[in-house]
């Protein structure tokens, strides 16, 4: 469905000398200079730039928030939906502090949603089916929600954009996203499951209860989409798509929390050169979440404690990405500003 290649790390040599003629000790701009080396090979260019940074929000309802599984009520999803349209979520905040383009999509929302300009209404119904007892979704399901994500994604491109950020919003969907986590991962459940928006510790156990009588229940096997559709939400599978698409265009994808990367996992499971593309913006304070990305073996920019999903994690290091592309393209080399580069060892004797 996608076609994904590897970044052509032939230039890598020629990005690392570059990084390192820098006015600095070798490395020591610490992470900046992964992710300036990541934006190069991305972009197959010693000069890489950003252009129209924009964040996707995407929400969608969840048949298992009937289980008790979240301490908010289901109607908090269109109510936030409704903040972001106002402006007044810290999506919103962040997106307007960093320069990046906002975008909602109600990918599967149970409340009605109106008219509205960064509204885009891709909904695939109103929420998912109770996996304790029924798949999420159909495979078909599935599969469309995965090509509407992507299209979204395509628009932008048409428009210029070549980073984007990805974030959900869903009342129950940590819930998801520790199923995926689960049956993607092996790591057992109870690792992966966490307080979500704020349970105790009895309702984080009742959480697991729930969860591993509807593990208990389905047989996936290890097929990514098969798990997706038994376990996922509309707006994790439209994220999905969305990075699959994001990736194919050669475009940064800048990954926020626990639910964004739980998408991340099934497009992995799916192509693995996806990860080329990516940046770890965030570790959520989520419980999964570290384990998550050691699994996929990425390294987060920013450990803030915050669990909020929204997006607000890759919002938040936006300009972090923003200093890894200043200092590749602006910064001068040892030679420009006549500084004495280090001594040899022998030198130093
Ligand atoms: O992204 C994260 O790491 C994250 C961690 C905890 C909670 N959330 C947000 O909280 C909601 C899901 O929490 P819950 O308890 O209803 O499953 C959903 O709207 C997410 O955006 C997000
Ligand atoms: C208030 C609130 C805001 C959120 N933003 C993302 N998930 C959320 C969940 C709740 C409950």
């Amino acid at each position: 469905m996608f076609h994904i290649e590897s970044t052509d790390k032939r230039l890598a040599q020629a990005l690392q000398r570059k990084i390192d003629q820098k006015t600095k000790p070798p490395g020591a701009l610490g992470s900046l200079e992964q992710v300036a080396l990541k934006l190069g090979l991305i972009q197959q260019s010693l000069i890489p730039v950003l252009n129209a940074p924009c964040m996707l929000v995407f929400a969608g309802d969840h048949g298992i928030a009937a289980e008790g599984v979240s301490p908010y009520p289901q109607e908090v999803t269109q109510q936030m939906v409704m903040n972001f349209l106002n402006g007044g979520a810290a999506i919103n905040v962040f997106c307007r502090q960093n320069g990046m383009d906002l975008r909602v999509i109600n990918a599967g929302v149970a409340e009605p949603l109106p008219d509205h300009p960064l509204l885009a209404d891709q909904s695939m119904g109103r929420g998912t089916c109770n996996f304790l007892n029924t798949p999420a979704m159909t495979a078909e399901q599935a599969r469309e929600a995965i090509q509407r994500g992507a299209d979204q994604v395509e628009q932008l491109a048409q428009q210029g954009c070549n980073v984007i950020g990805f974030g959900e919003m869903g009342i129950g969907n940590t819930s998801s996203a520790a199923m995926l986590m689960h049956h993607m991962t092996g790591i057992a459940l109870a690792e992966c499951v966490g307080r979500g928006t704020g349970l105790d510790e009895k309702g984080i156990l009742k959480k697991l209860a729930v969860l591993q009588q509807a593990a208990n229940h389905h047989n996936t096997g290890h097929n990514p989409m098969a798990i997706l559709a038994t376990f996922g939400g509309f707006e994790i599978a439209m994220i999905c798509g969305a990075m699959l698409k994001a990736a194919e265009l050669r475009m940064l994808v800048l990954v926020d929390g626990f639910i964004a990367s739980s998408a991340l996992l099934i497009a992995h499971g799916l192509y693995p050169e996806i990860l080329d593309y990516c940046i770890a913006c965030h570790q959520s304070d989520e419980q999964g979440h570290r384990k998550l990305l050691d699994y996929l073996g990425l390294e987060p920019l920013l450990r803030l404690n915050m669990r909020l999903g929204e997006g607000s994690g890759a919002a938040v290091a936006y300009p972090l990405i923003c200093s890894s592309l200043a200092f590749l393209n602006e910064m001068s080399s040892f030679e420009e500003a006549a500084v004495s580069q280090r001594k040899n060892e022998a030198d130093q004797a």
